[in-house]
């Protein structure tokens, strides 16, 4: 995008508390056609669905999917001093550099779905705080990276995935379900990148003593962001809400990606009716998280990557579902008789 419409969080919260709705006259258009298509009603099942979506934030009864574009944001978190990685944090920096170079599951994928990719580092030699022992991000760092993500959406995309890559991001991301939703932090935190019994233990202690470091200020969704997130988490707010404001339909991805996503959820209720969930990681709090969120994943492969691979793998689900929305004959062109 161009410059994002806001120089402070106040001015984020003002662009998500007036959002535009779908075009109602394209999603119906678009339902007329789905019921004019030869084929009995309903046969096409979810990609049905997706295709009236889409065709509802497209603003075209009959669309086709132009410039998908992948996003992927990195960050470092303060809170792995707490062991609760199974890698080093030298390896978000590492896999910046892979992305780069085109050898990551998400380079083939974006590729295999005719996306563009775009990879965002954000400030990785500077993790965030731990947050058991205070503020992840100062604000400034949050508005930073809420703008990084924002402006890093194409304005001419026709489909936006956020992904990332962040050692620790799963319980950062833990904590803030926790805090946005509540329940036990055994609920959700899993074992992320491979992490045994004792790390699981780890980070089941880190997200409970984030909760009471922070107690008291975490009911403002910013606030869970800022004071426990990350910047690719950030980022990836931004990026979703820039396209909700642009009416750009988005695909989200894992554990991390949603814990984002729900902070524009919490903040402004319908704020992700643009997003479908592409996927269902293997991480236990995805499906706790989405469940909460009200949103059916359309594929549970058992990832638990990350790097918007599982949103990536449903772009091929919406270019199927708008081939056969905007290809297919009616009934009438084909000649075929109704029941
Ligand atoms: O997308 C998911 O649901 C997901 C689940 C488990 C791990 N990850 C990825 O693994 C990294 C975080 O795992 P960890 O163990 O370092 O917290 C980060 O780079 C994520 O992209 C991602
Ligand atoms: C190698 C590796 C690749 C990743 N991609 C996303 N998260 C990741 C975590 C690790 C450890």
């Amino acid at each position: 995008m161009t410059d994002a419409p806001f120089d402070s969080l106040t001015g984020f919260r003002a662009a998500l508390s007036r959002l535009p709705a779908p075009d109602a006259a394209a999603f119906d258009a678009a339902a007329a056609r789905n019921a004019a298509l030869a084929k009995p009603p309903g046969a096409l099942g979810r990609l049905e669905d997706i295709a009236l979506w889409y065709a509802g934030w497209a603003g075209s009864a009959r669309p086709q999917l132009h410039r998908p574009q992948v996003i992927v944001f990195a960050g470092n978190h303060g809170v792995t001093a707490r062991e609760v990685s199974a890698f080093p944090s030298e390896v978000t920096a590492q896999m910046v550099v892979n992305f780069e170079a085109g050898g990551a599951a998400i380079n083939q994928l974006a590729r295999t779905f005719g996306a563009r990719i775009d990879v965002h580092a954000l400030d990785l030699a500077r993790p965030t705080a731990d947050f058991t022992q205070g503020a992840a991000m100062e604000e400034d760092d949050l508005l930073t990276a809420l703008r990084v993500g924002w402006e890093a959406v194409d304005p001419g995309a026709g489909l936006i995935v956020a992904g990332e890559m962040g050692i620790g991001n799963t319980t950062a991301a833990a904590a803030m379900a926790a805090a946005l939703f509540g329940g036990n932090p055994r609920d959700w935190v899993g074992r992320g990148t491979g992490v045994d019994d004792a790390g699981l233990g780890r980070k089941a202690a880190a997200v409970a003593a984030g909760l009471a470091c922070h107690r008291g200020h975490l009911l403002d969704p910013i606030e869970v962001l800022r004071r426990l997130g990350g910047r690719e988490i950030a980022a990836m707010a931004g990026a979703i809400a820039a396209a909700r404001v642009a009416r750009i339909p988005v695909l989200l991805d894992g554990f991390i990606c949603t814990a984002a996503a729900a902070v524009l959820e919490r903040l402004s209720p319908g704020a992700l009716d643009h997003a479908l969930a592409g996927h269902c990681s293997d991480e236990p709090g995805h499906g706790r998280l989405l469940a909460a969120l009200g949103k059916e994943p359309l594929l549970q492969m058992g990832l638990r990557l990350g790097e918007g691979t599982g949103a990536a793998l449903a772009i091929g689900l919406v270019q199927g579902a708008l081939a056969c929305h905007s290809g297919m004959a009616t009934f009438d062109e084909a000649r075929v008789s109704t029941g």
